[in-house]
């Protein structure tokens, strides 16, 4: 990568400054969407640089997931762009595979991410239509200028902590997020009250079961749980293949039968179901169904226990909404997560307050001054890649208009041209 760097260290500040001009867009993150970009750019020859808070790629997958994590759709519906996934990888590749595939991925491509680099605001500049992205990098600050901005900081980036009264008050025990959990290990015999009823919550719940703990979870809501499978074929790759033919109400219809075929009647166990349909529930509110691994069936016999919503935290006790009063050893949030970039992107017209793009699938890719978001389609790793090739395509049809120009300018004008930079 060829990048002018132009110093301008102040030697009486403790901090140094440096302002570093890129060639090419700026991708801000290195998880899956992050690295799916740079690949495509890669690929159309346009540079970049990649710039990522922690210190090594797919921090979510690496650091803040559980042991027995697996992709938990089948892999041709999570492979990124020109790389298949390795033949011998099993139809739900885990956490470990897809880690690997991920740093094969960088190093095919030669992705180097620049690491411990944490963006802390982006703005665009419209003096001279550049954006500054300043970070904070092992304590010092640097402002880098480009042209165009990627934001592939993900749906995932903040943990969701929510105020329950009493904890982290009274309620003494210990009380970890879902992007914590390891393993239930050192839960053993313990009672553990999962909050939430996502993936995660449904999930962690198996996990603590099979580590000889009692869990309950709490479902406050409602949610709708799939089997992952139906008589032996993927239930997502099923609603896929229907929706190219039906309308997602009849597709929703035909998932909600199945399920009732699998597991029978869910709401006796507590598990209420939404009045919308799942698909129709994920395409509205991006709230994804559970898909089942073997949780309903430890609910089912009484292993798992499912609780409503809570009241409050005492010592060494949740008071539910329903009145009852529990014993609980540890509480493990699994409250879900949200996206950062309203804490750094100085901009309002193309991200919503919510940290996420305005305009909805397949249009949220792409905003105005060179501003472009990948991942944030909540529909997992598929829409990351179908970002990620919208976007290179984009920016190279940019930069190859951009370079001919230059050619024709530095023949013309060489001296003012390259000062520009
Ligand atoms: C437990 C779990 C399991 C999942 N399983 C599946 C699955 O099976 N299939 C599927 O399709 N999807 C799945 N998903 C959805 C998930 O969103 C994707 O798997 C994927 O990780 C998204 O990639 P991303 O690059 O958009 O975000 P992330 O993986 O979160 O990567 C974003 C990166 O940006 C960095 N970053 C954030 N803020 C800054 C900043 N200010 N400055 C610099 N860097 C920053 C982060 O450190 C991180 O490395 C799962 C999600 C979770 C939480
Ligand atoms: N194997 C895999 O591939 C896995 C994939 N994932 C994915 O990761 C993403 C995040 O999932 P997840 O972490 O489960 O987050 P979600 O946002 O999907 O779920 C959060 C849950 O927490 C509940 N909740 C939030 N606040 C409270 C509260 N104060 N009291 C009670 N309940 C509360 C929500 O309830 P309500 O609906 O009422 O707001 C919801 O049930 C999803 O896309 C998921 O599919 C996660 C785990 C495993
Ligand atoms: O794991 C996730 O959250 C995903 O986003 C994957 C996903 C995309 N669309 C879905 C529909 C049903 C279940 C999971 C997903």
């Amino acid at each position: 990568m060829e990048n002018l760097i132009r110093l301008v260290d102040n030697e009486e500040d403790a901090v140094s400054h440096r302002c570093i001009w890129v060639n090419g867009p700026i991708i801000v993150g290195a998880g899956p969407s992050g690295l799916a970009t740079a690949a495509c750019l890669k690929q159309q020859g346009v540079p970049f640089m990649v710039l990522e808070r922690s210190n090594c790629i797919a921090s979510l997958w690496q650091k803040r997931t559980y042991d027995r994590l697996k992709l938990h759709l089948p892999k041709q519906f999570c492979q990124l762009p020109n790389f298949p996934f390795p033949q011998e990888f099993p139809e739900y590749p885990t956490k470990k595979q897809f880690i690997n595939y991920l740093e094969s991925y960088a190093k095919h491509f030669e992705i180097n991410p620049r690491f411990n680099e944490c963006v802390q605001s982006a703005k665009y500049d419209e003096t001279n239509g550049l954006w500054r992205v300043e970070t904070v990098s092992n304590g010092n600050e640097v402002e880098y200028i480009c042209r165009s901005l990627v934001v592939a900081t993900g749906e995932n980036a903040e943990c969701v902590v929510p105020y329950i009264e009493g904890l982290g008050g009274e309620f003494k025990g210990e009380i970890i997020h879902a992007c914590d959990y390891k393993s239930g290990e050192s839960f053993r015999g313990k009672k553990v009250l999962v909050v939430g009823c996502g993936n995660s919550g449904m999930e962690l719940s198996l996990d603590l079961c099979n580590h000889n703990a009692s869990p309950s979870i709490v479902l406050r809501s409602s949610v709708h749980v799939l089997p992952r499978e139906v008589f032996g074929k993927s239930t997502f790759g099923l609603a896929v293949m229907m929706m190219k033919w039906l309308p997602v109400w009849i597709v929703d219809k035909i998932l909600l039968i199945l399920a009732w075929l699998v597991f029978g009647n869910i709401e006796k166990y507590g598990l209420k179901r939404p009045l919308e349909g799942p698909l129709e529930l994920k395409n509205t509110k991006g709230k994804t169904p559970v898909l089942d691994i073997g949780t309903l069936e430890k609910i089912r016999s009484g292993h798992i226990k499912v609780v409503p919503g809570i009241k409050r935290f005492t010592n060494g006790y949740v008071e539910l909404v329903n009145g009852e009063k529990n014993q609980v050893d540890a509480v493990v949030l699994a409250t879900g997560y949200r996206s950062n970039v309203p804490s750094w992107l100085k901009e309002g017209e193309f991200f919503s307050k919510n940290g996420f793009p305005k305009s909805p699938f397949p249009n949220g890719w792409k905003g105005t001054v060179g501003l472009y978001a990948v991942g944030f389609t909540k529909r997992g790793l598929s829409g990351s890649s179908y970002d990620a090739k919208q976007i290179a395509q984009d920016i190279a049809q940019v930069w190859k208009q951009e370079i001919k120009q230059k050619k024709h300018c530095t023949n013309a004008c060489n001296k003012r041209c390259i000062s520009q930079f």
